[in-house]
């Protein structure tokens, strides 16, 4: 019997990075947010957890090849997600160079675990909505502002909105400044997945949502629609792409 295989599994997005490990494909919660940039963490994280190898996305920086040889000096399979690994979907996006590594991941994530069309949304920084048919074929997505991202923008171009936090929503529409951007900058991203899910609807007949991010739980409470919620699928995903490849060539 071979010994347990132990991943470190990062994912540096432009509002943190999260990391996990994974032993035997089971993720070890709970996941470290670190700041975007700080891979002296990910390196203690490499020494505390014991791990044989490291895969990271990056939507921003990379480590330093002071971290890298590092890590492969201690022994460790030290993995990007950039051309050398291969992807479990074919895609029709043009410039794959340029597909956001998490968008990848999350693709990669439903990949075996999903047998129907899905849009995939990931709600962060930036809000990005993924479409897989149900043969595993990347047919492309969109790009539009996170909660934060729109919250903050209306404060800073406009003279009188304020700066609010998310909260709760407690109707479909605002009786207060604070509500109205509340309403339009939170709820306004469930309507646009919930109008971009419905127009897909009539191609794709049994396209299901797929929902993950930091802000998933803002979100999450007011769809109109089935949602199936998948937090840490960026982890996923790359922890499945690393264990394919590990187990093919290692
Ligand atoms: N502990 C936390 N620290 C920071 N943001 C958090 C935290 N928990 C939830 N969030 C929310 O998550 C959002 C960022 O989501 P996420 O971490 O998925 O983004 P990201 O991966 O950094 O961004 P990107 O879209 O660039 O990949 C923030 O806007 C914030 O509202
Ligand atoms: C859209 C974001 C910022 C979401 O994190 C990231 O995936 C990214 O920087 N993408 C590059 C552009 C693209 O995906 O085509
Ligand atoms: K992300």
């Amino acid at each position: 019997m071979s010994s347990p295989s132990r991943n470190l599994v990062v994912d540096v997005g432009n509002s943190g990075t999260k990391a996990a490990a994974f032993t035997d494909g089971e993720m070890m919660l709970p996941v470290a947010r670190v700041k975007s940039g700080d891979w002296s963490a990910i390196d203690g994280m490499v020494t505390n957890l014991g791990v044989q190898n490291i895969i990271y996305s990056t939507v921003a920086n990379v480590p330093s090849q002071r971290w890298t040889d590092k890590w492969k000096k201690a022994g460790l399979g030290v993995y990007s997600l950039d051309r050398t690994l291969p992807l479990p979907f074919q895609s029709d996006y043009q410039t794959m160079d340029t597909l956001g590594q998490d968008r990848i991941a999350v693709v990669a994530g439903t990949v075996g675990r999903m047998h129907t069309a899905r849009l995939i949304v990931d709600a962060g920084s930036c809000v990005t909505s993924d479409l897989v048919d149900r043969n595993d074929r990347y047919l492309g997505g969109n790009i539009s502002p996170g909660v934060t991202m729109r919250l903050r923008s209306m404060h800073e171009h406009t003279a009188r909105l304020p700066l609010i936090e998310t909260g709760t929503a407690t109707d479909l529409v605002g009786r207060s400044t604070g509500q109205a951007l509340l309403h339009g900058g939170q709820l306004g991203v469930v309507y646009e997945i919930e109008g971009l899910f419905g127009r897909l609807l009539t191609v794709h007949r049994d396209l299901q949502l797929v929902l993950t991010g930091g802000d998933a739980p803002l979100l999450l409470p007011y769809f109109s629609i089935d949602v199936l919620s998948y937090p840490n699928l960026v982890l996923l995903g790359l922890n499945q792409i690393l264990s394919t490849y590990v187990n093919k060539h290692v």
